[in-house]
């Protein structure tokens, strides 16, 4: 299980541990740990290799002194591009310029490189290390910086990230300064003393690449228990059960999905088939808009209307393609007066963004309850923007779980996962064929059908969204996308992934 601290934490543990340690410890494991990745990245015959190793100004920068030593010492060809420290540096950072200086690395400056962008952009590097920045950033990367930045992301070579991708927010993933900021995209990120959310989350996988957790040795004690972590399967494998030949489908349970205005019939289809196909005993598609006879395609579903259905009678999957109309409201206050455990997404998450007692209602529910906002959705319930949400995913999933009392998966890349009590988890599996309509649909549906068969809501939020993206990465790793995967082809994709679950963990 990944824990994920935050800078403030970061912070707090590498103090401790530095009065354990002699001077300079860290910084000198933490090059030594970039090297080793380095090092496993380059070719067989290392006297080859062609590094640009980038060394900003603060300690980032030392960690990229030590490693480029180390690099040059193995025999590779090391160029650093040294920023200077713009006040007294740390000793160790001193300590680390001098070994660099010492060692075989030719070290030169952007003002001493003839011309520092086309002697960069002419040589054909084998990796870069990027030690621009790292924790300690805490304004946009301009000017000369952010030239530079960009030249490196042109580069199509490896790019191993010390720490964090310069220019990233390592709590949040969002780029540091917003717009008028940028960040560097690696293809490994060697992250130090213990792994962090801001790598995993909106901006963060697209800038960190493959994360490589390296704890520099620090004494386990030193370490809080984390209030984060990463999504995994010991998470919630304890809640999968494999089919008892004595079952029946009442066994299941039923999910009734509840949605479906006039034009919108799909989504509440789409979030139906998902919960069959996931398990469900018995399944309801409830439409708001007259309901159709029946799916031509998934017969097994029973498409009724919402206005004849009793709420009391099953897992509630409440808002795909529901509309934001008075018998939409209305169908979602009956809902929510039921006892039932229910899944809201979509229109009914606008519907109770813009009603006080629809708030006040689901807050004081005592029955599971579990909301999928994508961030414009999470936006509305808070009142703020998407991009005011996306600053800062963990911190909106917490206060949208806290405010109406709910696990709240809040969706997009790197999907967060919030209980009431603060605790988060970062989903990271999944991809960008996600991005495509229906697929939050699917979410919903499969969160219900796991909820029918018995899991916690907890359990089930974060089976969901891991099962969710584990299937489309089963389908891009077959080469079916990411580009033009449907929504209904996650389906049996998910029933696969259910099924594996099941048979591996299941008791
Ligand atoms: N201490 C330890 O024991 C260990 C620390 N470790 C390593 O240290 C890293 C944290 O180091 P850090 O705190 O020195 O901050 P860092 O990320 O290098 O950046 C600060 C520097 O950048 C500058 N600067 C900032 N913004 C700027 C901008 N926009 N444009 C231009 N300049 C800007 C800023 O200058 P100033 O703001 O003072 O002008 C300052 O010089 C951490 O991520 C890990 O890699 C590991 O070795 C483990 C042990
Ligand atoms: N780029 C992405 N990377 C990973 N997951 C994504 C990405 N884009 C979308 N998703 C996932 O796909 C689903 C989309 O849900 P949503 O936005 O509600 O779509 P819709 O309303 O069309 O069904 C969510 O589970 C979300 O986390
Ligand atoms: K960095």
């Amino acid at each position: 299980m990944t824990p994920l601290f935050t800078v403030a934490e970061i912070r707090t543990i590498e103090h401790a541990a530095a009065q354990r340690l002699p001077e300079g410890a860290l910084m000198q494991r933490a090059g030594q740990a970039g090297a080793n990745e380095a090092l496993d990245l380059l070719p067989f015959t290392t006297s080859r290799a062609r590094v640009l190793v980038l060394a900003g100004p603060g300690n980032n920068g030392g960690d990229a002194l030590e490693t480029a030593a180390h690099l040059a010492h193995a025999g590779a060809q090391v160029t650093i591009l040294h920023f200077p420290p713009t006040s007294a540096p740390a000793a160790e950072r001193d300590a680390a310029l001098h070994r660099a200086v010492n060692s075989p690395a030719r070290l030169m400056t952007l003002a001493s490189a003839a011309d520092g962008q086309a002697a960069m952009q002419g040589t054909d590097w084998t990796l870069v290390v990027d030690g621009l920045f790292g924790i300690g950033l805490a304004r946009a990367i301009t000017g000369e910086f952010a030239v530079l930045v960009a030249t490196v992301n042109q580069l199509r070579c490896q790019v191993i990230a010390l720490d964090v991708p310069s220019g990233l927010d390592a709590d949040t993933g969002a780029i540091v300064g917003g717009d008028a900021g940028t960040a560097l995209r690696a293809t490994h990120t060697v992250t130090f003393i213990g792994d962090k959310p801001g790598l995993h989350t909106a901006e963060g996988r697209d800038h960190a690449g493959l994360v490589i957790p390296s704890s520099l040795d620090i004494d386990r004690d030193l370490f809080p228990p984390a209030r984060a972590k990463l999504n995994d399967v010991a998470l919630f494998a304890h809640c999968a059960r494999r089919r008892r030949h004595s079952s029946h489908k009442g066994s299941n349970g039923s999910v009734a999905v509840v949605g479906g205005a006039r034009g919108m019939a799909g989504a509440p289809i789409l979030a139906a088939r998902t919960a069959l196909n996931a398990g469900a005993g018995r399944v309801y598609a409830c439409f708001v808009g007259d309901p159709p006879a029946f799916d031509a395609a998934q017969p097994e579903l029973m498409c009724r209307s919402a206005q004849e259905y009793d709420f009391n009678s099953a897992i509630l999957v409440i808002g795909p393609g529901m509309g934001g109309s008075a018998s939409g409201a209305e169908m979602l206050a009956s809902a929510l007066h039921s006892h039932s455990p229910v899944v809201l997404d979509a229109d009914a998450l606008n519907l109770v963004a813009g009603s006080g007692p629809l708030q006040t209602q689901l807050a004081q529910r005592s029955a599971p309850c579990i909301l999928t906002p994508h961030p414009l959705e999470a936006a509305r319930l808070l009142g703020m923007s998407a991009d005011q949400v996306q600053a800062d995913r963990p911190a909106a999933a917490r206060r949208l779980a806290s405010k109406l009392a709910a696990t709240v998966v809040l969706k997009g890349s790197g999907t967060v996962i919030a209980a009431r009590d603060g605790t988060i988890v970062i989903n990271n599996t999944g991809n960008p064929a996600l991005a495509t309509a229906g697929a939050g649909d699917v979410l919903s549906g499969l969160c219900g059908a796991l909820l029918a068969q018995g899991w916690p809501e907890w359990e089930a939020a974060l089976a969901g969204a891991w099962l969710h993206g584990m299937a489309a990465d089963v389908l891009v790793s077959e080469g079916a996308g990411p580009i033009g995967i449907t929504a209904s082809e996650l389906i049996p994709a998910i029933r696969a992934a259910v099924n594996r679950l099941a048979a591996q963990h299941g008791s």
